[in-house]
């Protein structure tokens, strides 16, 4: 039988989107000959519709647009993800649908709820062993733990969380001897290096339950935050029959594969690992893909991004310049501009970079007649596509300014520079007028430099407005949790790419695209000390001076929030790990980690929506809840 798998890049109650991309699924898979198709879960409302599942109009408006897809099931047997509403409970089911009739709905009976996942607030989990009915306009279809059969193949369903209880409590333990066929509709969240877990999960259960086990995954950023990687997968008794290239550009990523049911195949002795994930390349997809699908689907037309020449926003502006050469090399030039949204028909491109062409790169060819011409077309859609300014003080150095300068010009990005100090001494005089003081570095500190970086937010939200552009903040994890950031200043944006890697990532990120992903002029901002340039120069501020050294934040933020241990056993695992630094100096940083920590959650609360790229984040919207007023762990820190 050949069977296959769906991914599908959806939009939140979308209908025509979503049934567009379902049919085209569909379509092709009919086309294609195949007899069984997987599409993932709560692919119809798409995953993150949030308390709308809670409504009774969502799910009944799910079911009445299922009707729809009655019609295209002539010939094949498919899998359709979508609320259904009982009884004043919603639950997560796979409709199967074959031949124009609905056959029933499998329902989900393991809820997700950790982490970026919160489902149990949305639906009720399904007993094992039993079924109800769904009546809808005069039909009745069964509804529960199922088992079902096409052309004399037997299958049954985990649901993505499904899959990952323990052995005991999982479906697949209980549908052994009674289904060939194992299928996992899901909406399984892209972390880096999480595929493998994925994998194993898949292959080992194929191999378990000894049968053939189908997954399919949504694909993209869907709502906001969450990008999912569109993996689909066939494993039979532990051998992997097909894994498809993930995070895709496409709408629709349908993944096939003939298995014979009607021989047995030898389990295999043990599970092939995957090659270890290249997470920096795994990231610039993600990002890429991520950015691609939050600019189409907030119908914006482009980035405006203040671009200081430091890591933080040089990520960024690669990460825009990525996002275009991924998706040219994927999509093509024409399709791109189109799924894009961001180009008037009018537009014309002069010629086409071959697939993975490296940025930076000149085309010869092109007709030297205006400034457009000279670069390549994928710099020219980053010019489009991205607009830059450095916003210098008398603290800014020409290194930044050189750095930024160089990085706008070789991506293609629109640069401007302007100085942003007559709006600070305007501000500094109104308030030392007010005070009848004069504010200095001695006194105000702090205050002295918030105003610089909020100075630069009106200016490029005036861009940003002006061009209908999203602005990003170049916020990253390590300043998020201690709040390393002027609110309203360099928080200003929003869409905040990076705020889930920490600033070790980033640093070491950068070296590793100004080689590999060929961006030379990277070069600079790679030799810099991260600095927030906002005190005198002859101060040489340093972010790790003003905080601590990256690495060591790093691990005190892993430990308190991942590992979620208290201050001492922080500190008791510190010293155990021979990071160089003495007891007193760790209990210092400790002591400042915290403190920062618990004093800044308000700022978390006002990030910019941001992306999950890592196995954690400090978004209190996504991964991390802390509350806004607390104790700060007063008596904790004074204990060690
Ligand atoms: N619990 C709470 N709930 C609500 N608001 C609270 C609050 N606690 C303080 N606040 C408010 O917070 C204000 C202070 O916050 P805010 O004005 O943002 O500033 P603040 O956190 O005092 O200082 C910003 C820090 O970020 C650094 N920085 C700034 C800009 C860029 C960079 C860089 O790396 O490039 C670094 C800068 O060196 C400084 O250490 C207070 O005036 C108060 O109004
Ligand atoms: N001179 C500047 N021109 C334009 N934007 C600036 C300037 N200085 C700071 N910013 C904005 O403020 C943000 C925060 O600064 P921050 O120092 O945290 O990041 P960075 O400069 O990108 O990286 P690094 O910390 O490694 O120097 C910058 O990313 C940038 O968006
Ligand atoms: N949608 C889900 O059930 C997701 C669950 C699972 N823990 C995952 O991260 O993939």
């Amino acid at each position: 039988m050949r069977i296959a798998g769906a991914a599908l890049n959806q939009i939140p109650f979308d209908w025509e989107h979503n049934l567009r991309n379902i049919r085209s699924a569909i379509e092709m898979a009919r086309e294609n000959g195949v007899e069984l198709l997987c599409l993932p879960e709560l692919c119809l409302t798409g995953y993150g519709c949030e308390d709308l599942f809670l409504s009774d109009w969502l799910p009944e408006t799910a079911l009445a647009h299922l009707q729809q897809v009655r019609a295209w099931t002539h010939g094949i047997c498919v899998v359709v993800g979508l609320p259904v509403r009982l009884n004043h409970r919603t639950y997560n089911t796979a409709a199967v649908l074959r031949d124009g009739q609905i056959l029933g709905f499998a329902a989900k009976q393991f809820l997700a709820n950790d982490g970026v996942h919160y489902e149990p607030r949305f639906f009720v989990p399904w007993p094992a062993a039993q079924t109800t009915a769904v009546d809808y306009r005069g039909e009745t279809w069964p509804l529960g733990d199922l088992v079902f059969e096409h052309r004399g193949v037997r299958f049954g369903f985990e649901i993505c969380q499904d899959a990952w209880q323990p052995a005991h409590e999982r479906p697949a333990g209980r549908l052994v001897g009674r289904v060939d066929l194992i299928v996992n509709p899901s909406a399984s969240h892209f972390a880096m290096s999480k595929t493998d877990v994925r994998y194993q999960l898949v292959m080992a259960a194929s191999r378990t339950y000894h049968c053939t086990y189908l997954y399919a995954n949504l694909l993209g950023n869907e709502s906001g935050r969450i990008i999912f990687d569109g993996e689909v997968l066939v494993a039979r008794n532990g051998h992997l029959l097909l894994r498809n290239q993930l995070l895709s550009f496409k709408e629709v990523d349908l993944e096939w594969m003939d298995v014979d049911f009607t021989t047995d195949l030898e389990p295999a002795a043990e599970i092939v690992p995957l090659p270890a994930p290249d997470e920096y390349l795994e990231l610039n997809q993600a990002m890429s893909l991520g950015l691609f699908d939050y600019l189409r689907k907030a119908r914006s037309r482009g980035f405006v991004l203040s671009l200081s020449g430091g890591a933080d926003s040089c990520f960024c502006a690669v990460g825009v310049a990525e996002m275009v050469r991924l998706g040219v090399a994927e999509l093509g030039v024409e399709l791109f501009k189109s799924r894009s949204g961001c180009f008037p028909e009018t537009e014309t491109v002069v010629q086409q970079e071959g697939a993975g062409g490296k940025a930076g790169q000149v085309v010869d060819a092109s007709p030297a007649t205006t400034e457009a011409s000279v670069l390549t077309v994928n710099q020219q859609l980053v010019q489009q596509l991205l607009t830059c300014a450095y916003q210098g003080t008398v603290n800014s150095s020409d290194d930044t300014f050189n750095s930024a300068k160089e990085l706008a010009d070789s991506i293609g990005a629109r640069f401007h520079n302007w100085e942003i100090d007559e709006e600070v001494t305007g501000y500094v005089s109104k308030i030392q007028q007010a005070l009848g003081r004069e504010l200095t570095w001695q006194t105000d500190d702090l205050a002295l430099q918030n105003i610089q970086a909020r100075v630069r937010a009106p200016a490029i939200w005036l861009l940003a407005n002006v061009q209908n552009c999203l602005l990003i903040t170049t916020s990253n994890r390590s300043e998020a949790s201690v709040g390393y950031c002027t609110m309203d200043g360099d928080t200003a944006g929003s869409i905040s790419p990076i705020a889930g890697v920490d600033k070790d990532f980033v640093k070491k990120w950068l070296r590793w695209a100004e080689t590999e992903l060929g961006y030379p002029a990277l070069r600079h901002v790679n030799a810099l000390q991260p600095t927030a340039e906002l005190r005198p120069l002859e101060d040489k501020q340093t972010d790790e001076r003003d905080l601590m050294p990256y690495t060591l934040l790093n691990r005190i933020e892993r430990l308190a929030f991942y590992d979620r241990l208290s201050p001492q056993q922080v500190l008791a695992m510190l010293e155990g790990e021979g990071t160089g630094f003495d007891k007193e100096q760790l209990k210092t940083y400790v002591r400042r980690f915290y403190s920062l920590w618990s004093r800044n959650q308000w700022k978390r609360e006002r990030y910019a929506p941001s992306f999950h790229l890592d196995d954690y984040n400090v978004d209190p919207r996504s991964w991390l809840r802390f509350p806004i007023l607390s104790g700060g762990f007063a008596q904790e820190l004074a204990a060690l």
